[in-house]
């Protein structure tokens, strides 16, 4: 079964997403944009790690290993973790767009369980671009590239302006990123252009 609500689906006016012209070329890994970053970050040591590599167009592809401590049932992946890798992998597609957003909406389908060190096998891909929205979508496989389907999601991002970290953020994670002599790490801690 499939359920996607009405919200996620692009308006008649929605246009097909331009890949930025300096986004990093197929094949090219995106690396963490922030090192504390659960997702992907290298700091977390419990965080996801998930490591994106650019696909064609506005597409991307990822591996997230499922680790003890993302445990639900025994054995098993939790299903929130699940989403999580989902929501970074959609969330990364942003910078193939240079647009800075966040979820709004994230829709996810869970397929079948994802045992303690599988490898979640991720590919996501902007649909569709209406004003603020983003529209993604996103599928994990077990087992390879083209295993079986084990999860997948559809979201909206919204984009928003830089303010929206700097307002709504921790002052002293913000002052820190902010602070960060490496021009390029500061910019991508936030997703903003260098
Ligand atoms: C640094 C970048 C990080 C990159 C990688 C990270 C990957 C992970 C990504 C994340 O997890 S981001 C963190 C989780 N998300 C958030 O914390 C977002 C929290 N929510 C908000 O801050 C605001 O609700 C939001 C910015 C999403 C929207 O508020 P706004 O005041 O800017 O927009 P507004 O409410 O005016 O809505 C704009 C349009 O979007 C629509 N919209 C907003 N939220 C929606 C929603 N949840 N579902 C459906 N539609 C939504 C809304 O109906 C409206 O449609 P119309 O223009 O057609 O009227």
């Amino acid at each position: 079964m499939r359920g996607t609500s009405a919200a996620l689906q692009p308006p008649a006016d929605a246009t097909a997403p331009v890949r930025h012209p300096e986004a990093p070329a197929p094949g090219e890994l995106l690396g963490a944009h922030y090192g504390q970053c659960f997702g992907c970050g290298g700091e977390q040591p419990h965080g996801l790690h998930l490591e994106a590599r650019a696909g064609e167009g506005v597409s991307l592809t990822a591996e997230f290993t499922v680790k003890i401590a993302h445990q639900g049932a025994p054995g098993l992946a939790h299903g929130g973790i699940l989403a999580s890798a989902l929501d970074e992998a959609l969330g990364s597609l942003n910078w193939l767009l240079r647009t800075i957003a966040v979820t709004g909406r994230l829709e996810t389908d869970f397929v079948r369980p994802v045992p303690v060190d599988a490898v979640l096998h991720l590919q996501a891909e902007v649909t569709a671009v209406a004003g603020r929205k983003i529209y993604a979508t996103a599928t994990g496989r077990i087992g390879g590239p083209d295993g079986p389907l084990a999860v997948r999601a559809d979201a909206l991002f919204i984009e928003v302006k830089v303010d929206h970290f700097i307002d709504h953020g921790r002052q002293e994670e913000i002052q820190a990123a902010m602070d960060d002599p490496d021009q390029f790490r500061r910019a991508r801690a936030f997703e903003v252009n260098p």
